[in-house]
């Protein structure tokens, strides 16, 4: 378990965490979502007691991280996978880690075999690939056994195939009753991870779900209409609740309304619908939605396909 109470870090006049409280519960993948910028790398630090609050605290397991006589067992994290010295086998990597922290050398041959490097085992870590480098990462975070698994954006820059391991591993440390806390900028891939978000934009919190709460807290459903009188069905359909787009002519889309009301006022009055369809909204675009005014740089093409 993970808790964040008030969390703030301020660098300087820059606040990059603001105020953030959640918590992270065992048993399920928790997604932590937001653009870049939004604070992910920085509340993860601040968890694992690697940077110091402005305010509030972080607690893994009902206490700070470093007060723990056990650290390694409580929690594993994964922040930069580059961060490896790169003349070392992974072997060798893996159990010089070990032995500064008491942690028998049968654990070191454990973990290579969970994240599959076995066969690399006693290669030289410089010639490693970014999947390599990134099981590597993920096998020093597990060496402690640890009830806490933090990872920052695992999947950057892997193929598909690294992308669907970690999905499956991530999925695995959560049936098994570990807390998984996982970043990411990108609402796809969490989507298919995660059970429950926390998104943050601009250091704040902006939502604490579940995914599917997520989506109908971000944006709502539409209905879209095409018709060769559609001026005249529009005329029929406005009302207090009920907003209109048009896309082009003869196409509107519909918030406000249920698509079954539409086509029976449209057949009350004998007007043709060539199109009725119940537009749901990607995850992408409720993520977009929720996070629009917390995008630290926009850049035309994603302002433009925000609004
Ligand atoms: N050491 C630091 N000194 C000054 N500003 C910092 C420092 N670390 C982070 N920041 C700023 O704090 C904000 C949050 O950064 P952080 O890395 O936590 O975001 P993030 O959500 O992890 O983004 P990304 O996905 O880009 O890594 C950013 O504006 C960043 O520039």
């Amino acid at each position: 378990m993970i808790e964040v109470h008030d969390l703030t870090k301020r660098y300087g006049d820059k606040t990059a965490v603001d105020g953030i409280t959640f918590t992270v519960k065992p048993g399920i993948v928790t997604g932590f979502l937001g653009p870049n910028g939004a604070g992910k790398s920085t509340t993860m630090r601040m968890i694992l007691g690697l940077d110091r609050p402005t305010a509030g605290t972080a607690t893994v397991n009902g206490r700070p991280y470093a007060d723990h006589p056990d650290p390694l067992h409580q929690a594993g994290a994964l922040l930069d996978a580059k961060a490896v010295h790169t003349g070392r086998s992974a072997r060798h990597h893996l159990l010089a880690l070990a032995a500064t922290t008491g942690i028998p050398t049968s654990r070191v041959d454990e973990v290579i075999d969970i994240v599959g490097l076995r066969q690399v085992a006693r290669k030289r870590v410089g010639g490693f690939s970014l999947g390599m480098g990134q099981r590597l990462g993920i096998a020093a975070a597990l060496l402690g056994d640890p009830e806490v698994v933090i990872l920052d954006e695992p999947t950057n820059g892997l193929d598909p195939e690294g992308v669907l391991w970690i999905r499956n591993l991530m999925r695995d440390l959560a049936a098994d009753g570990r807390t998984v806390f996982v970043s990411s900028h990108l609402m796809s891939e969490m989507a298919l991870t995660a059970e429950h978000l926390v998104v943050i934009g601009r250091g704040r919190l902006i939502a604490d779900t579940s995914v599917t709460g997520f989506v109908e807290q971000g944006a709502q459903e539409r209905v879209r209409v095409r018709s060769p009188r559609a001026t005249e069905l529009r005329d029929l359909i406005t009302g207090p609740e009920v907003t209109v787009y048009s896309v082009e002519r003869g196409l509107f889309e519909v918030t406000g309304l249920a698509a079954a009301e539409i086509g029976d006022r449209a057949a009350r009055a004998g007007i043709p619908l060539h199109e009725l369809t119940v537009v749901r909204p990607s995850l992408e675009e409720a993520f977009m939605e929720l996070t629009r005014d917390s995008v630290e740089y926009h850049s035309s093409t994603l302002t433009g396909a925000a609004r």
